[in-house]
């Protein structure tokens, strides 16, 4: 069987962490969250991956490549301007034989385990089929009803409290489905969406049915849910290794992975779980609390603490910080003495809405470069190539080139 993958968004409420990348490309656990959709469709034996790609495309065409290396075979097919998610199926039409009986459609953007594409592939039945799961909190969602297995309704981002049956983006489709996207008309919002499709579907008659999953499926709707994706990853991840070199007097409690050419230095402490990547130097006197991780190529000096962050690759973070509830985009240098205040249900507001974030410190993009003594407060982003001397305090966000002297 086929699979499409819908990797074309940029993932705006995943700012500014997608300034420089896809929401696709986002790591958890040191790996970009299409490796672990990708991984998970080959431990299914689906490696026929046709990737609809757009924003920042090269960037993941160059991570994936033709897939090989992850054990799959990938072509590309580019959508130019991203009209929603039917436009995007549409777009690897060409890919799709008429001939074939079903194939598999999915969001790059949520995290699944093998499992949870399994409980689709066993279940599927009639024209379109669809992965749903029961959430309590449904909003920026779309949710389904329905008659025993059959979809009556799909309600794509309504207020209210209509259904808990959300729609995980999952799909299995014939091939006559490219006939119905044809006709999809455009949506209030502005976009072809593929529940539209599903919608027309549903009222020409055409078999639409859905099955329901308790397996893994998770969703970073904003940058800071990327925390919880990232320690659930990391509490379920069995192949941790110990890779690289552990000096004498480290302490290492609980999962702990390091990767090749790491030197961790004596004095340092890490309770688990915890991923370290390649080529990092940490310590000595570091010490690194759940659920962390840290990509390649990062530095850390001593007495600096991190707990529940992830820190992404290229950064350098000098000595007596503390950085909590926090996700460091890559290549950022933070000076020493840095300090990222905490609060718990920050009222956050994103193109005027409000979002209530949990237990929050920092987000910043990549590139930034921060002086010594800077403190910033709870729930205050750093966008990208921004500069900060010593000795600021950071109340608002800064956006893109801002400079702090
Ligand atoms: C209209 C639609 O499909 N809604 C579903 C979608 O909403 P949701 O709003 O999450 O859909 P997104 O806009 O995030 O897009 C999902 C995926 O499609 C890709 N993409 C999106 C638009 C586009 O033009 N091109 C493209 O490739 C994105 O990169 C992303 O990987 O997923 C949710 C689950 O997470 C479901 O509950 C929603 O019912």
């Amino acid at each position: 069987m086929k699979a499409i993958i819908l990797a074309a968004g940029e993932g705006l409420r995943c700012r500014p962490l997608t300034l420089t990348r896809s929401k696709v490309m986002l790591p958890i656990a040191n790996r970009p969250i299409l490796e672990h959709v990708i991984g998970s469709l080959e431990k299914n034996g689906i490696t026929d991956i046709i990737l609809v790609v757009g924003y920042k495309k090269e960037r993941i065409m160059d991570y994936f490549e033709d897939g090989l290396n992850f054990g799959v075979k990938i072509k590309y097919v580019e959508q130019r301007a991203q009209l929603g998610t039917a436009h995007a199926i549409e777009q690897a039409k060409k890919w799709i034989d008429p001939e074939d009986s079903v194939f598999l459609v999915l969001n790059g953007d949520n995290l699944v385990e093998p499992k949870t594409i399994a409980d689709l592939l066993n279940n599927y039945e009639g024209d379109a089929s669809l992965l749903t799961v029961r959430m309590e909190e449904t909003a920026g969602y779309g949710v389904v009803l329905k008659e025993k297995e059959r979809v009556t309704k799909i309600l794509e981002k309504r207020p209210g409290d209509l259904s808990r049956i959300v729609n995980t983006g999952i799909y299995i489709f014939t091939p006559n489905v490219f006939e119905t996207i044809e006709k999809t008309p455009i949506s209030e919002n502005g976009e072809y969406a593929i529940t539209d499709t599903l919608q027309l579907m549903i009222d020409e008659g055409k078999i639409v049915t859905s099955v329901s999953t308790e397996s893994k499926w998770l969703d970073a709707v904003h940058s800071w849910d990327l925390l919880k994706a990232n320690a659930t990853v990391l509490n379920s991840d069995r192949n941790l290794k110990l890779e690289g070199e552990i000096e004498d007097g480290v302490f290492l409690s609980g999962k702990v992975a390091v990767g090749k050419n790491t030197r961790i230095r004596s004095g340092t402490y890490i309770v688990g779980p915890v991923v370290i990547g390649e080529n990092c130097d940490i310590g000595p006197n570091v010490v690194i609390l759940p659920s962390t991780t840290i990509g390649d190529n990062v530095s850390i000096r001593s007495f600096t603490e991190i707990q529940n962050s992830i820190i992404m690759n290229d950064c350098r973070i000098y000595s007596h910080g503390r950085i909590s509830n926090s996700i460091i985009g890559s290549n950022n240098t933070i000076g020493s003495g840095f300090f990222v205040e905490e609060k718990e249900g920050l009222s956050i507001i994103m193109n005027g809405t409000v979002h209530r974030a949990p237990k929050l410190g920092t987000i910043f993009g990549d590139d930034n470069r921060i002086g010594n003594s800077v403190l910033v407060k709870a729930g205050v982003t750093i966008a990208v190539d921004c500069q900060v001397e010593s000795g600021n305090t950071i109340y608002k966000d800064l956006s893109r080139h801002s400079v702090v002297l």
